[in-house]
């Protein structure tokens, strides 16, 4: 079921039509499908079953508080990176003792705001991070619940940048030292060891990378156990990938299901699973309106009002996102157009060589735009970033006002 679907030829976003939301918001803006939210994360859900269980939602995918109060409504878990992160987490009503910490540079303030909030756990990607976990524990007199991150060297062939299980990166523990640093971590009195970590990857479109890092790790936890360290929650990262175009990604009920029947002798281990893109990248588009259509030499440029500030994907990444019409019309030509914004960059582009039939002045909209889209927006160009809107079956709700001019110099200073 798709929630972005044609009635005739008009595009509507749940019963909405995109044109309307448009009209209300102005252009550019992200839309985001609560029914759409809800469905992945419940897939993810469901299919854990009665195995003890937490999806931990990744919040770097989108972490707008109207997104994370649907999640948080729904009880989830959340992943996060950044005290900022666990702030907006608190602040949207999620449940502090649910989220987990991720990230290779944690901060001394970070890890104490953390502790006073007892969060659930600390994934640790390094010695010197557990040190300094370790060290504010006891100022605190508390005791740190951490994770060990580790890299369990699959190949999740995925984009090199977005790649993350290899030795090469600089995420995680190598399987090899694995254990000599949890023994570290049980010597030190402030820490409790709770689990066990890993994430391979981003956008990965096959199961055979999971299961091979669950497998590694499962075994890596049996060869704890045997030393007495008890490893009670084991957390397989997010990365699962989506259908931007032809890819086939396993649905997620298949990927945790697949994920499960390694888990069947183990009924006592809790899975953690901390899906971002999955879960909101096609519940979400952005709306962008056509300024001018320019007929080049070699190529026609249908050039936009969202720009490579609003949505880097495409410049950064290369990354194709489909590109359709709010209205279907046939009153125009069909050729083949760049997808351009205003900014001052030849990397400036949504799409490439896409066959439309377009005017000015007509909406267009970028599909799967709902993760590592506003999230990773700029100001670029003095350009203000776009408004965010949930639609929840016929009602919009603004969940966050387009910038104005003042918000764009906010905090800066002339010197006399
Ligand atoms: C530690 C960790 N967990 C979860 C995620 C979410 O990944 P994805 O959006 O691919 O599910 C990321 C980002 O790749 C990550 O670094
Ligand atoms: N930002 C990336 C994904 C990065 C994943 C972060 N761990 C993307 O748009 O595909």
């Amino acid at each position: 079921m798709d929630y972005f679907q044609y009635q005739d030829t008009t595009l509507f976003a749940e019963n909405v039509p995109v044109q309307q939301i448009a009209e209300q918001y102005g252009t550019p803006c992200y839309v985001y499908s609560r029914a759409t939210i809800e469905r992945h994360w419940h897939a993810f859900d469901n299919a854990a079953g009665k195995h003890p269980h937490l999806i931990c939602y990744a919040v770097k995918a989108n972490s707008n508080l109207g997104v994370l109060s649907v999640m948080a409504k729904l009880g989830s878990g959340f992943d996060i990176v950044s005290g900022g992160e666990l702030s907006r987490v608190i602040e949207a009503g999620g449940d502090p003792s649910k989220v987990v910490f991720s990230g290779v540079g944690k901060t001394e303030q970070e890890i104490e705001f953390a502790l006073s909030k007892n969060i659930l756990c600390f994934n640790v990607e390094s010695a010197p991070e557990l040190e300094r976990i370790n060290k504010v524990a006891s100022q605190l007199d508390v005791k740190a619940p951490i994770s060990i991150r580790v890299n369990p060297d699959v190949d999740a062939k995925t984009h090199p940048y977005i790649s993350t299980g290899l030795k090469a990166n600089k995420f995680g523990i190598p399987r090899e030292n694995a254990v000599a640093i949890y023994k570290l971590a049980a010597s030190y009195e402030h820490l409790e060891i709770k689990g066990m970590d890993c994430h391979i990857g981003s956008q990965l479109t096959d199961i055979v990378p999971f299961v091979d890092a669950l497998d590694r790790l499962l075994l890596l936890i049996d060869e704890l156990a045997d030393m007495g360290i008890a490893i009670s929650h084991l957390d397989v990262g997010g990365g699962l990938g989506v259908a931007y175009k032809d890819e086939t990604p396993p649905h997620p009920d298949t990927y945790v299901e697949a994920l499960m029947t390694r888990m069947k002798t183990r009924p006592e281990l809790k899975l953690i699973f901390e899906p971002g893109r999955a879960i909101m990248a096609n519940a979400g588009i952005l709306i962008t309106k056509v300024e001018f259509i320019k007929h080049g030499e070699e190529k026609n440029f249908a050039i936009v009002d969202a720009a490579m500030n609003d949505l880097i994907r495409p410049a950064l990444y290369s990354a194709w996102q489909n590109i359709i019409p709010a209205e279907i019309s046939t009153n125009n030509p069909k050729a083949t157009y760049d997808i351009v914004g205003p900014i001052c960059e030849t990397g400036d582009f949504i799409g490439k060589d896409r066959e439309l039939e377009i005017a000015p002045d007509d909406l267009l909209v970028v599909r799967s735009a709902g993760a590592y889209g506003f999230v990773m927006a700029s100001n670029y160009n003095s350009r203000c970033r776009p408004a965010e809107i949930i639609v929840d079956k016929s009602s919009l709700h603004l969940v966050r006002e387009r910038e104005v001019l003042s918000d764009l110099w906010k905090g800066e200073h002339i010197i006399e």
